[in-house]
């Protein structure tokens, strides 16, 4: 794994966010850069706040303080509709859960963020299925979540998160609620479609195997930088756009 960023300009950056929860500090000052096509995986232990760094990465949480800028944009200043279409078009996003919607078949899941974007239901319905085939699941079209595995479930769930083709995902511990076996077949596939489409992937896991499939990795203890790439190195932190 590379432990610096690319050279190139980055596709989102984070300046010293910080974030609390009430009167719980969550973020204590995060600054990185994710570099397009790249997967930066973002590992810690339980509470470290690497979810609320998703969040706010996203533009679902708006941080207490700092900065998150998109291509040239500043979202973290954004209005709740621009970071809502934003989410919509440019970002994908899975969970644990793949939380797909359990009275919907698998091509309808996957259809979904098209349709609520005002796509036709023709053309929703065929890319849908073109991202099925990209998982290895499109066998399960006409399926209800609730008569499919964990594993393919979760594969739908990877299918409906690329079919806007979002300039980066946001994978919260996609892997979490599988099998080992299981998980390794969904990041084997995730990580070939997505250097397949050249989106950038920021990864949260606690799962140093699921790590491993990230270009480089970042570790947070306490709501900060801990470490890079198993190194607990200072040195590394970006502050500001610069390497310090
Ligand atoms: N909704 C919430 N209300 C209050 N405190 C919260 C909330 N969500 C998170 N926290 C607190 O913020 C801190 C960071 O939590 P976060 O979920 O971001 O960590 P995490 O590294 O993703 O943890 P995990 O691996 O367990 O999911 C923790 O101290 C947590 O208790």
């Amino acid at each position: 794994m590379r432990s610096e960023p690319s050279s190139q300009a980055p596709v989102l950056s984070a300046r010293s966010l910080v974030a609390s929860y009430g009167r719980n500090p969550a973020l204590k000052g995060v600054s990185l850069q994710l570099g397009r096509g790249e997967i930066l995986a973002v590992t810690g232990p339980s509470g470290s706040g690497k979810s609320t760094l998703l969040m706010c990465l996203a533009g679902v949480v708006r941080p207490d303080a700092g900065e998150v800028f998109y291509e040239e944009r500043r979202i973290s200043m954004e209005s709740e509709a621009e970071r809502s279409r934003l989410r919509r078009r440019d970002f994908g996003v899975l969970f644990q859960f793949g939380q797909l919607v359990p009275e919907l078949t698998a091509i309808e899941n996957v259809a979904l963020p098209l349709l609520l974007d005002g796509s036709r239901r023709g053309a929703a319905m065929a890319a849908a299925t073109t991202w099925l085939e990209r998982f290895e699941v499109v066998g399960l079209a006409r399926t209800r979540p609730t008569e499919m595995s964990g594993g393919q479930a979760q594969r739908v769930a990877v299918a409906r998160a690329m079919v806007t083709e979002p300039q980066v995902l946001f994978a919260d511990e996609p892997t979490g609620a599988l099998d080992s076996l299981n998980g390794e077949q969904v990041m084997t596939q995730m990580s070939r479609v997505v250097r397949e489409a050249g989106t950038s992937v920021v990864l949260v896991t606690h799962d140093a195997r699921v790590a491993a499939y990230g270009d480089r990795e970042i570790q947070l203890r306490d709501g900060q930088i801990d470490g890079y790439d198993g190194a607990v190195d200072a040195a590394h932190v970006v502050i500001g756009g610069e390497a310090s």
